[in-house]
């Protein structure tokens, strides 16, 4: 079928071609070539500098904790050096040129072998400045991205280990952005950013202060441009790259699950820290070296012609001048203007020295913005849970699980961060263990309040929370929530395929094939997922984008798929579907039976059946009934339905805790829960 007009269509092999580089598919047009298109003070900087120097000896010693990286700086330090010599002996070269030219004037001979060696010195440099610079664009790709990956992986683990109230407060900083712009923006990595510029201004007063002696010494012998400025020819072509690799668009998933807000109680609470970063080092070894983005592939692939033929005979012709001149000399050296050779020298030395900006506050600063981003990178190190670990391991017998965990608010008080009121205003109640407890309450009430800080999202502003007669503060948090089955309400989608979002609810049961078809068909989506093109594998929010450059004007699709430069579009209403459909299912995985379930003493339900119809909330309530069995439950709910008539303790609260008791209690004393109790029946009386 032929293409319609505004496809890219990259099957059509006669006018695209296709390279695999990395990981990526790219397609480039074959022959459409189009025109491009035209597109504080300085002592303070030093001072900044300065007090950079630790982190940057700590990132060197890092860098060269990294495989294959001692060598590769080493050899990209070495190439930056001889770089920034050549220069000078270049220089060196075109003052003993003009020496020689000048000697010729005033002797009317010249010493051919020795014009002849210098032109040739003097070209020899500049061809190996440039094999120089291709060697460094040879170093540099393997060198930056190695030292990406190994930052890359240190942010994860650093990230996903923080707790809600603290990753609020660093979602702000500056390293955060930095990661959260992560794996698909070349700026990314600040510490190659730093050696960069480090390196780069290092080399630069190298260079000076060598020109600098090799002028004032052929100054010395010597008595004052056009400059021939090359125009590199840039191609645009149309051209479109994507990704298939399923590994790389799951780093990219379990990033977005790690580095975004609206993920992180589900991360916190579901113990999933450990879990995705075991995950994200997993699929990182899987891909490798090769976890590169395209923009950065686009650059190192532009450095290849850098050794080009053409180049060569380009800088042979720069020198032509010279040399030609230096034969006018012997034959005519009387019409030679005098003052020739100076201006050459002049042209020469004045070329490197406008080419050195280093007193530039420009450049400082950039090199000062490049090193705080290193300071922030290793201060990251250092941020600590707000809230703070216990020491103990919780419950010393496993076995006492079984009979469930009692939980004691003593005068809770909490506020959260930046809000000026109170969520919960002193509240006190006891569930014993075992119990089945309903906290209900109109929205806004405080009643998912209550179960985060159970399971220590947060900690109360005010008051203490006891875990089975203890300070909840002494035990060790992991330990604590693997104790406990949570269940939030407020699902987050994960930019995970289909499988994982469904496998999450249970990270142990995650690689479970059969669990995850189970948790499918209990949430009802075991039909619509396998009706997807991809099925399990199906990611409704992918954070692997596709490249592309210049397309044919009025393109509107892509691979097959409607061309848009954001991965992370508008929701369609399929996905917001399949966000239903995967949210009721991890809810169902969650509530799978297996070895580990004899691990959690309480389930905590925070208006569980939110997504669900009522034939599934029915299939819930039922799974969770045999799942309790002596072990303590909690819900929250603003549904007054035949949950609560079972409870052991309903909690009505509205910021504190208004009544209290078993739901005959409740009703007898005739108080707001009975009032609304009847409110919500009546219909059905
Ligand atoms: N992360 C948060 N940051 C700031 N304020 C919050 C946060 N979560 C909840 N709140 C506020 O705290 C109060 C209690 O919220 P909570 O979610 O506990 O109520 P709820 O009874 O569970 O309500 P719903 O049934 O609507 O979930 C509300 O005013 C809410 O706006």
């Amino acid at each position: 079928m032929k293409p319609r007009a505004g496809e890219f269509d990259h099957q059509d092999d006669r006018r695209f071609k296709h390279t695999r580089v990395g990981i990526w598919d790219l397609y480039e047009e074959r022959q459409s070539v189009l025109p491009r298109i035209p597109t504080s003070s300085i002592s303070e900087a030093y001072a900044q500098i300065i007090q950079s120097v630790p982190f940057l000896v700590r990132m060197l010693k890092d860098v060269l904790s990294i495989r294959r990286c001692p060598m590769l700086l080493s050899a990209y330090l070495v190439v930056e050096v001889l770089a920034s010599l050549i220069p000078a002996v270049s220089l060196w070269y075109s003052g003993q040129l003009l020496r020689l030219v000048e000697s010729a004037m005033e002797t009317r001979t010249v010493d051919t072998t020795l014009l002849v060696q210098f032109a040739v010195a003097h070209l020899i440099c500049t061809i190996a400045m440039r094999f120089l610079r291709y060697s460094k664009a040879c170093i540099t790709p393997p060198l930056s991205l190695y030292i990406k990956q190994f930052y890359h992986e240190r942010m994860f683990h650093l990230t996903a280990r923080l707790d809600m109230p603290t990753f609020q407060t660093f979602q702000g900083s500056h390293a955060m952005q930095e990661f959260q712009m992560g794996l698909d923006s070349w700026s990314t990595s600040v510490v190659w950013e730093a050696i960069k510029g480090s390196t780069n201004i290092t080399m630069m007063f190298i260079r000076l202060l060598f020109q600098l002696l090799v002028l004032i010494t052929v100054m010395w012998e010597h008595q004052d441009g056009p400059l021939l400025d090359r125009q590199w020819s840039n191609l645009w072509v149309v051209w479109a790259a994507r990704t298939t690799n399923k590994d790389f668009i799951r780093m990219h998933g379990l990033k977005g699950l790690v580095v975004w807000y609206h993920h992180r109680q589900e991360l916190v609470a579901g113990n999933l820290g450990e879990f995705v970063c075991t995950q994200f080092r997993e699929a990182a070894q899987h891909v490798g070296h090769d976890a590169v983005e395209f923009s950065e592939l686009k650059q190192f692939r532009s450095f290849k012609d850098c050794l080009s033929i053409a180049f060569i005979f380009q800088e042979t012709m720069h020198m032509l001048p010279q040399i030609v001149f230096t034969f006018r000399v012997l034959k005519n050296p009387m019409i030679t203007p005098i003052s020739l050779a100076s201006l050459i020298l002049i042209k020469h030395s004045f070329h490197a020295f406008s080419d050195t900006d280093f007193l530039s506050s420009h450049k400082l600063s950039s090199l000062v913005i490049r090193l705080s981003g290193i300071r922030n990178l290793y201060e990251t190190e250092y941020i600590q849970n707000k809230v703070v670990d216990g020491t103990e391991p919780f419950p010393e017998n496993q076995q006492s699980l079984r009979s469930g965990i009692s939980v004691e608010f003593r005068n809770v008080s909490f506020q959260y961060p930046g809000r000026d009121s109170c969520a919960l205003r002193n509240v006190s109640f006891k569930i014993g263990a075992g119990q089945l407890c309903v906290v209900v309450g109109v929205n806004g009430s405080g009643k998912s309040t209550i179960l985060k800080l159970i399971s220590r999202i947060y900690d109360p502003t005010e008051g203490t929370i006891l875990i089975n007669e203890r300070d909840i503060k002494t035990f060790r948090v992991a330990d604590l929530r693997a104790a406990m089955s949570i269940l939030f309400q407020d699902y987050s989608q994960f930019p995970l395929s289909m499988r994982e979002n469904i496998g999450l609810g249970k990270p142990a049961l995650a690689h479970d094939d059969d669990k995850v078809r189970e948790a499918a068909r209990l949430g009802g989506a075991e039909d619509f997922i396998d009706e997807l093109p991809d099925g399990f594998d199906t990611y409704l929010d992918c954070l692997v984008a596709d490249y592309y450059g210049d397309l044919p004007e009025g393109t509107t699709t892509l691979f097959g798929q409607p061309a848009s430069k954001s991965a992370a579009g508008k929701r369609s209403g399929l996905q917001c579907v399949g966000v239903e459909y995967s949210n009721s299912s991890r809810t169902f995985m969650r509530s799978l039976v297996s070895e580990t379930e004899s691990s959690a003493g309480m389930l905590l339900f925070d208006e569980p059946s939110a997504s669900l119809d009522p034939t599934a909330e029915h299939d819930l309530f039922e799974r969770l009934r045999k799942l309790r069995g002596n072990k303590t439950m909690l819900f929250s709910t603003h549904r007054f339905g035949n949950l609560t008539q079972h409870a052991d303790l309903i909690l009505y609260v509205h910021e504190a805790v208004q009544e209290a008791g078993t739901h005959d209690e409740l009703m007898k004393k005739g108080g707001e829960y009975a009032r609304i109790w009847n409110l919500q029946a009546k219909p059905f009386i």
